[in-house]
């Protein structure tokens, strides 16, 4: 599998990485899980600028961000998360690729996640443009109802492949002991036959299994929380942190 640099962190085989995200409605609860988040040092901090009420002021994001990555020791992940895919506010499909196009032409973060399921032709301008200024793209894809079938899965992450995503991720709804397994076998089968890092999970209480086992089935990052969370089943990070080190394999040639 290749490896992927977001700024200093190096996303590739071995113990998954944490991130953590940023879920503040206004620039002082930004501010302030910033410092909450930093404490706690995980490996990517994940600003939801759907949670962020001044998402389309883009000198105020900006400004944030740039204090953002002089508080954080962590590289900055951007990501306006869809209301169709989990997000907490309505934005248009145009509004939502112009928002995109503002935060890479400006330089804000070490990575991008950008939504898959979005117009095509605009999913792959905004790549384009994002490879331009260097600037590592993830291709993401959330099921907040329910958990497709394997292939479906699979083929989902291997057309993030073929668009020349750095990373491709998927979150899905299980609903049974089954689909947790599907997201695994999913995630599994991908890692074996696709050259870039791959981010999953299955949310929910069912789910959580998921979110430690990244080492074994091919999930090269995990999201925990710090006082909220930003989707169903994430575990704080410190606790995180713990069970991934137990889970380590080979922890002791280590
Ligand atoms: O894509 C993801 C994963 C996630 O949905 C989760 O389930 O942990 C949390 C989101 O903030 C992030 O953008």
């Amino acid at each position: 599998m290749k490896s992927v640099k977001i700024g200093n962190l190096t996303l590739g085989s071995g113990k998954p990485k944490i991130a953590v995200s940023l879920t503040g409605k206004n620039q002082n609860e930004v501010l302030q899980q910033a410092q909450q988040i930093a404490a706690v040092r995980p490996d990517l901090v994940e600003w939801r600028l759907d949670y962020f009420q001044d998402v389309l002021e883009i000198t105020t994001v900006s400004q944030l961000a740039a204090k953002l990555r002089q508080i954080l020791p962590t590289p900055l992940l951007l990501t306006f998360r869809t209301q169709a895919e989990g997000g907490v506010r309505p934005l248009s499909t145009a509004q939502y690729f112009i928002l995109l196009r503002q935060l890479i032409d400006q330089q804000l973060s070490d990575a991008i996640d950008i939504e898959v399921a979005r117009s095509r032709q605009n999913v792959i301008e905004t790549i384009q443009a994002a490879h331009q200024q260097n600037l590592p793209v993830i291709l993401s894809n959330h099921d907040f109802q329910a958990t497709p079938p394997e292939a479906k899965l699979v083929a989902r992450l291997t057309l993030m492949n073929d668009l020349q995503a750095d990373i491709a991720k998927v979150a899905v709804m299980p609903h049974s002991a089954a689909d947790v397994l599907t997201l695994l076998t999913a995630t599994h089968m991908a890692t074996e036959c696709l050259p870039l890092p791959l981010i999953t999970m299955a949310m929910g209480d069912l789910g959580k299994i998921t979110r430690l086992s990244g080492e074994l089935f091919g999930s090269v990052l995990t999201f925990g929380s710090v006082g909220s969370a930003s989707a169903p089943g994430q575990i704080p990070a410190q606790t995180l942190r713990s069970l991934l080190n137990e889970l380590q394999l080979d922890a002791q040639n280590k």
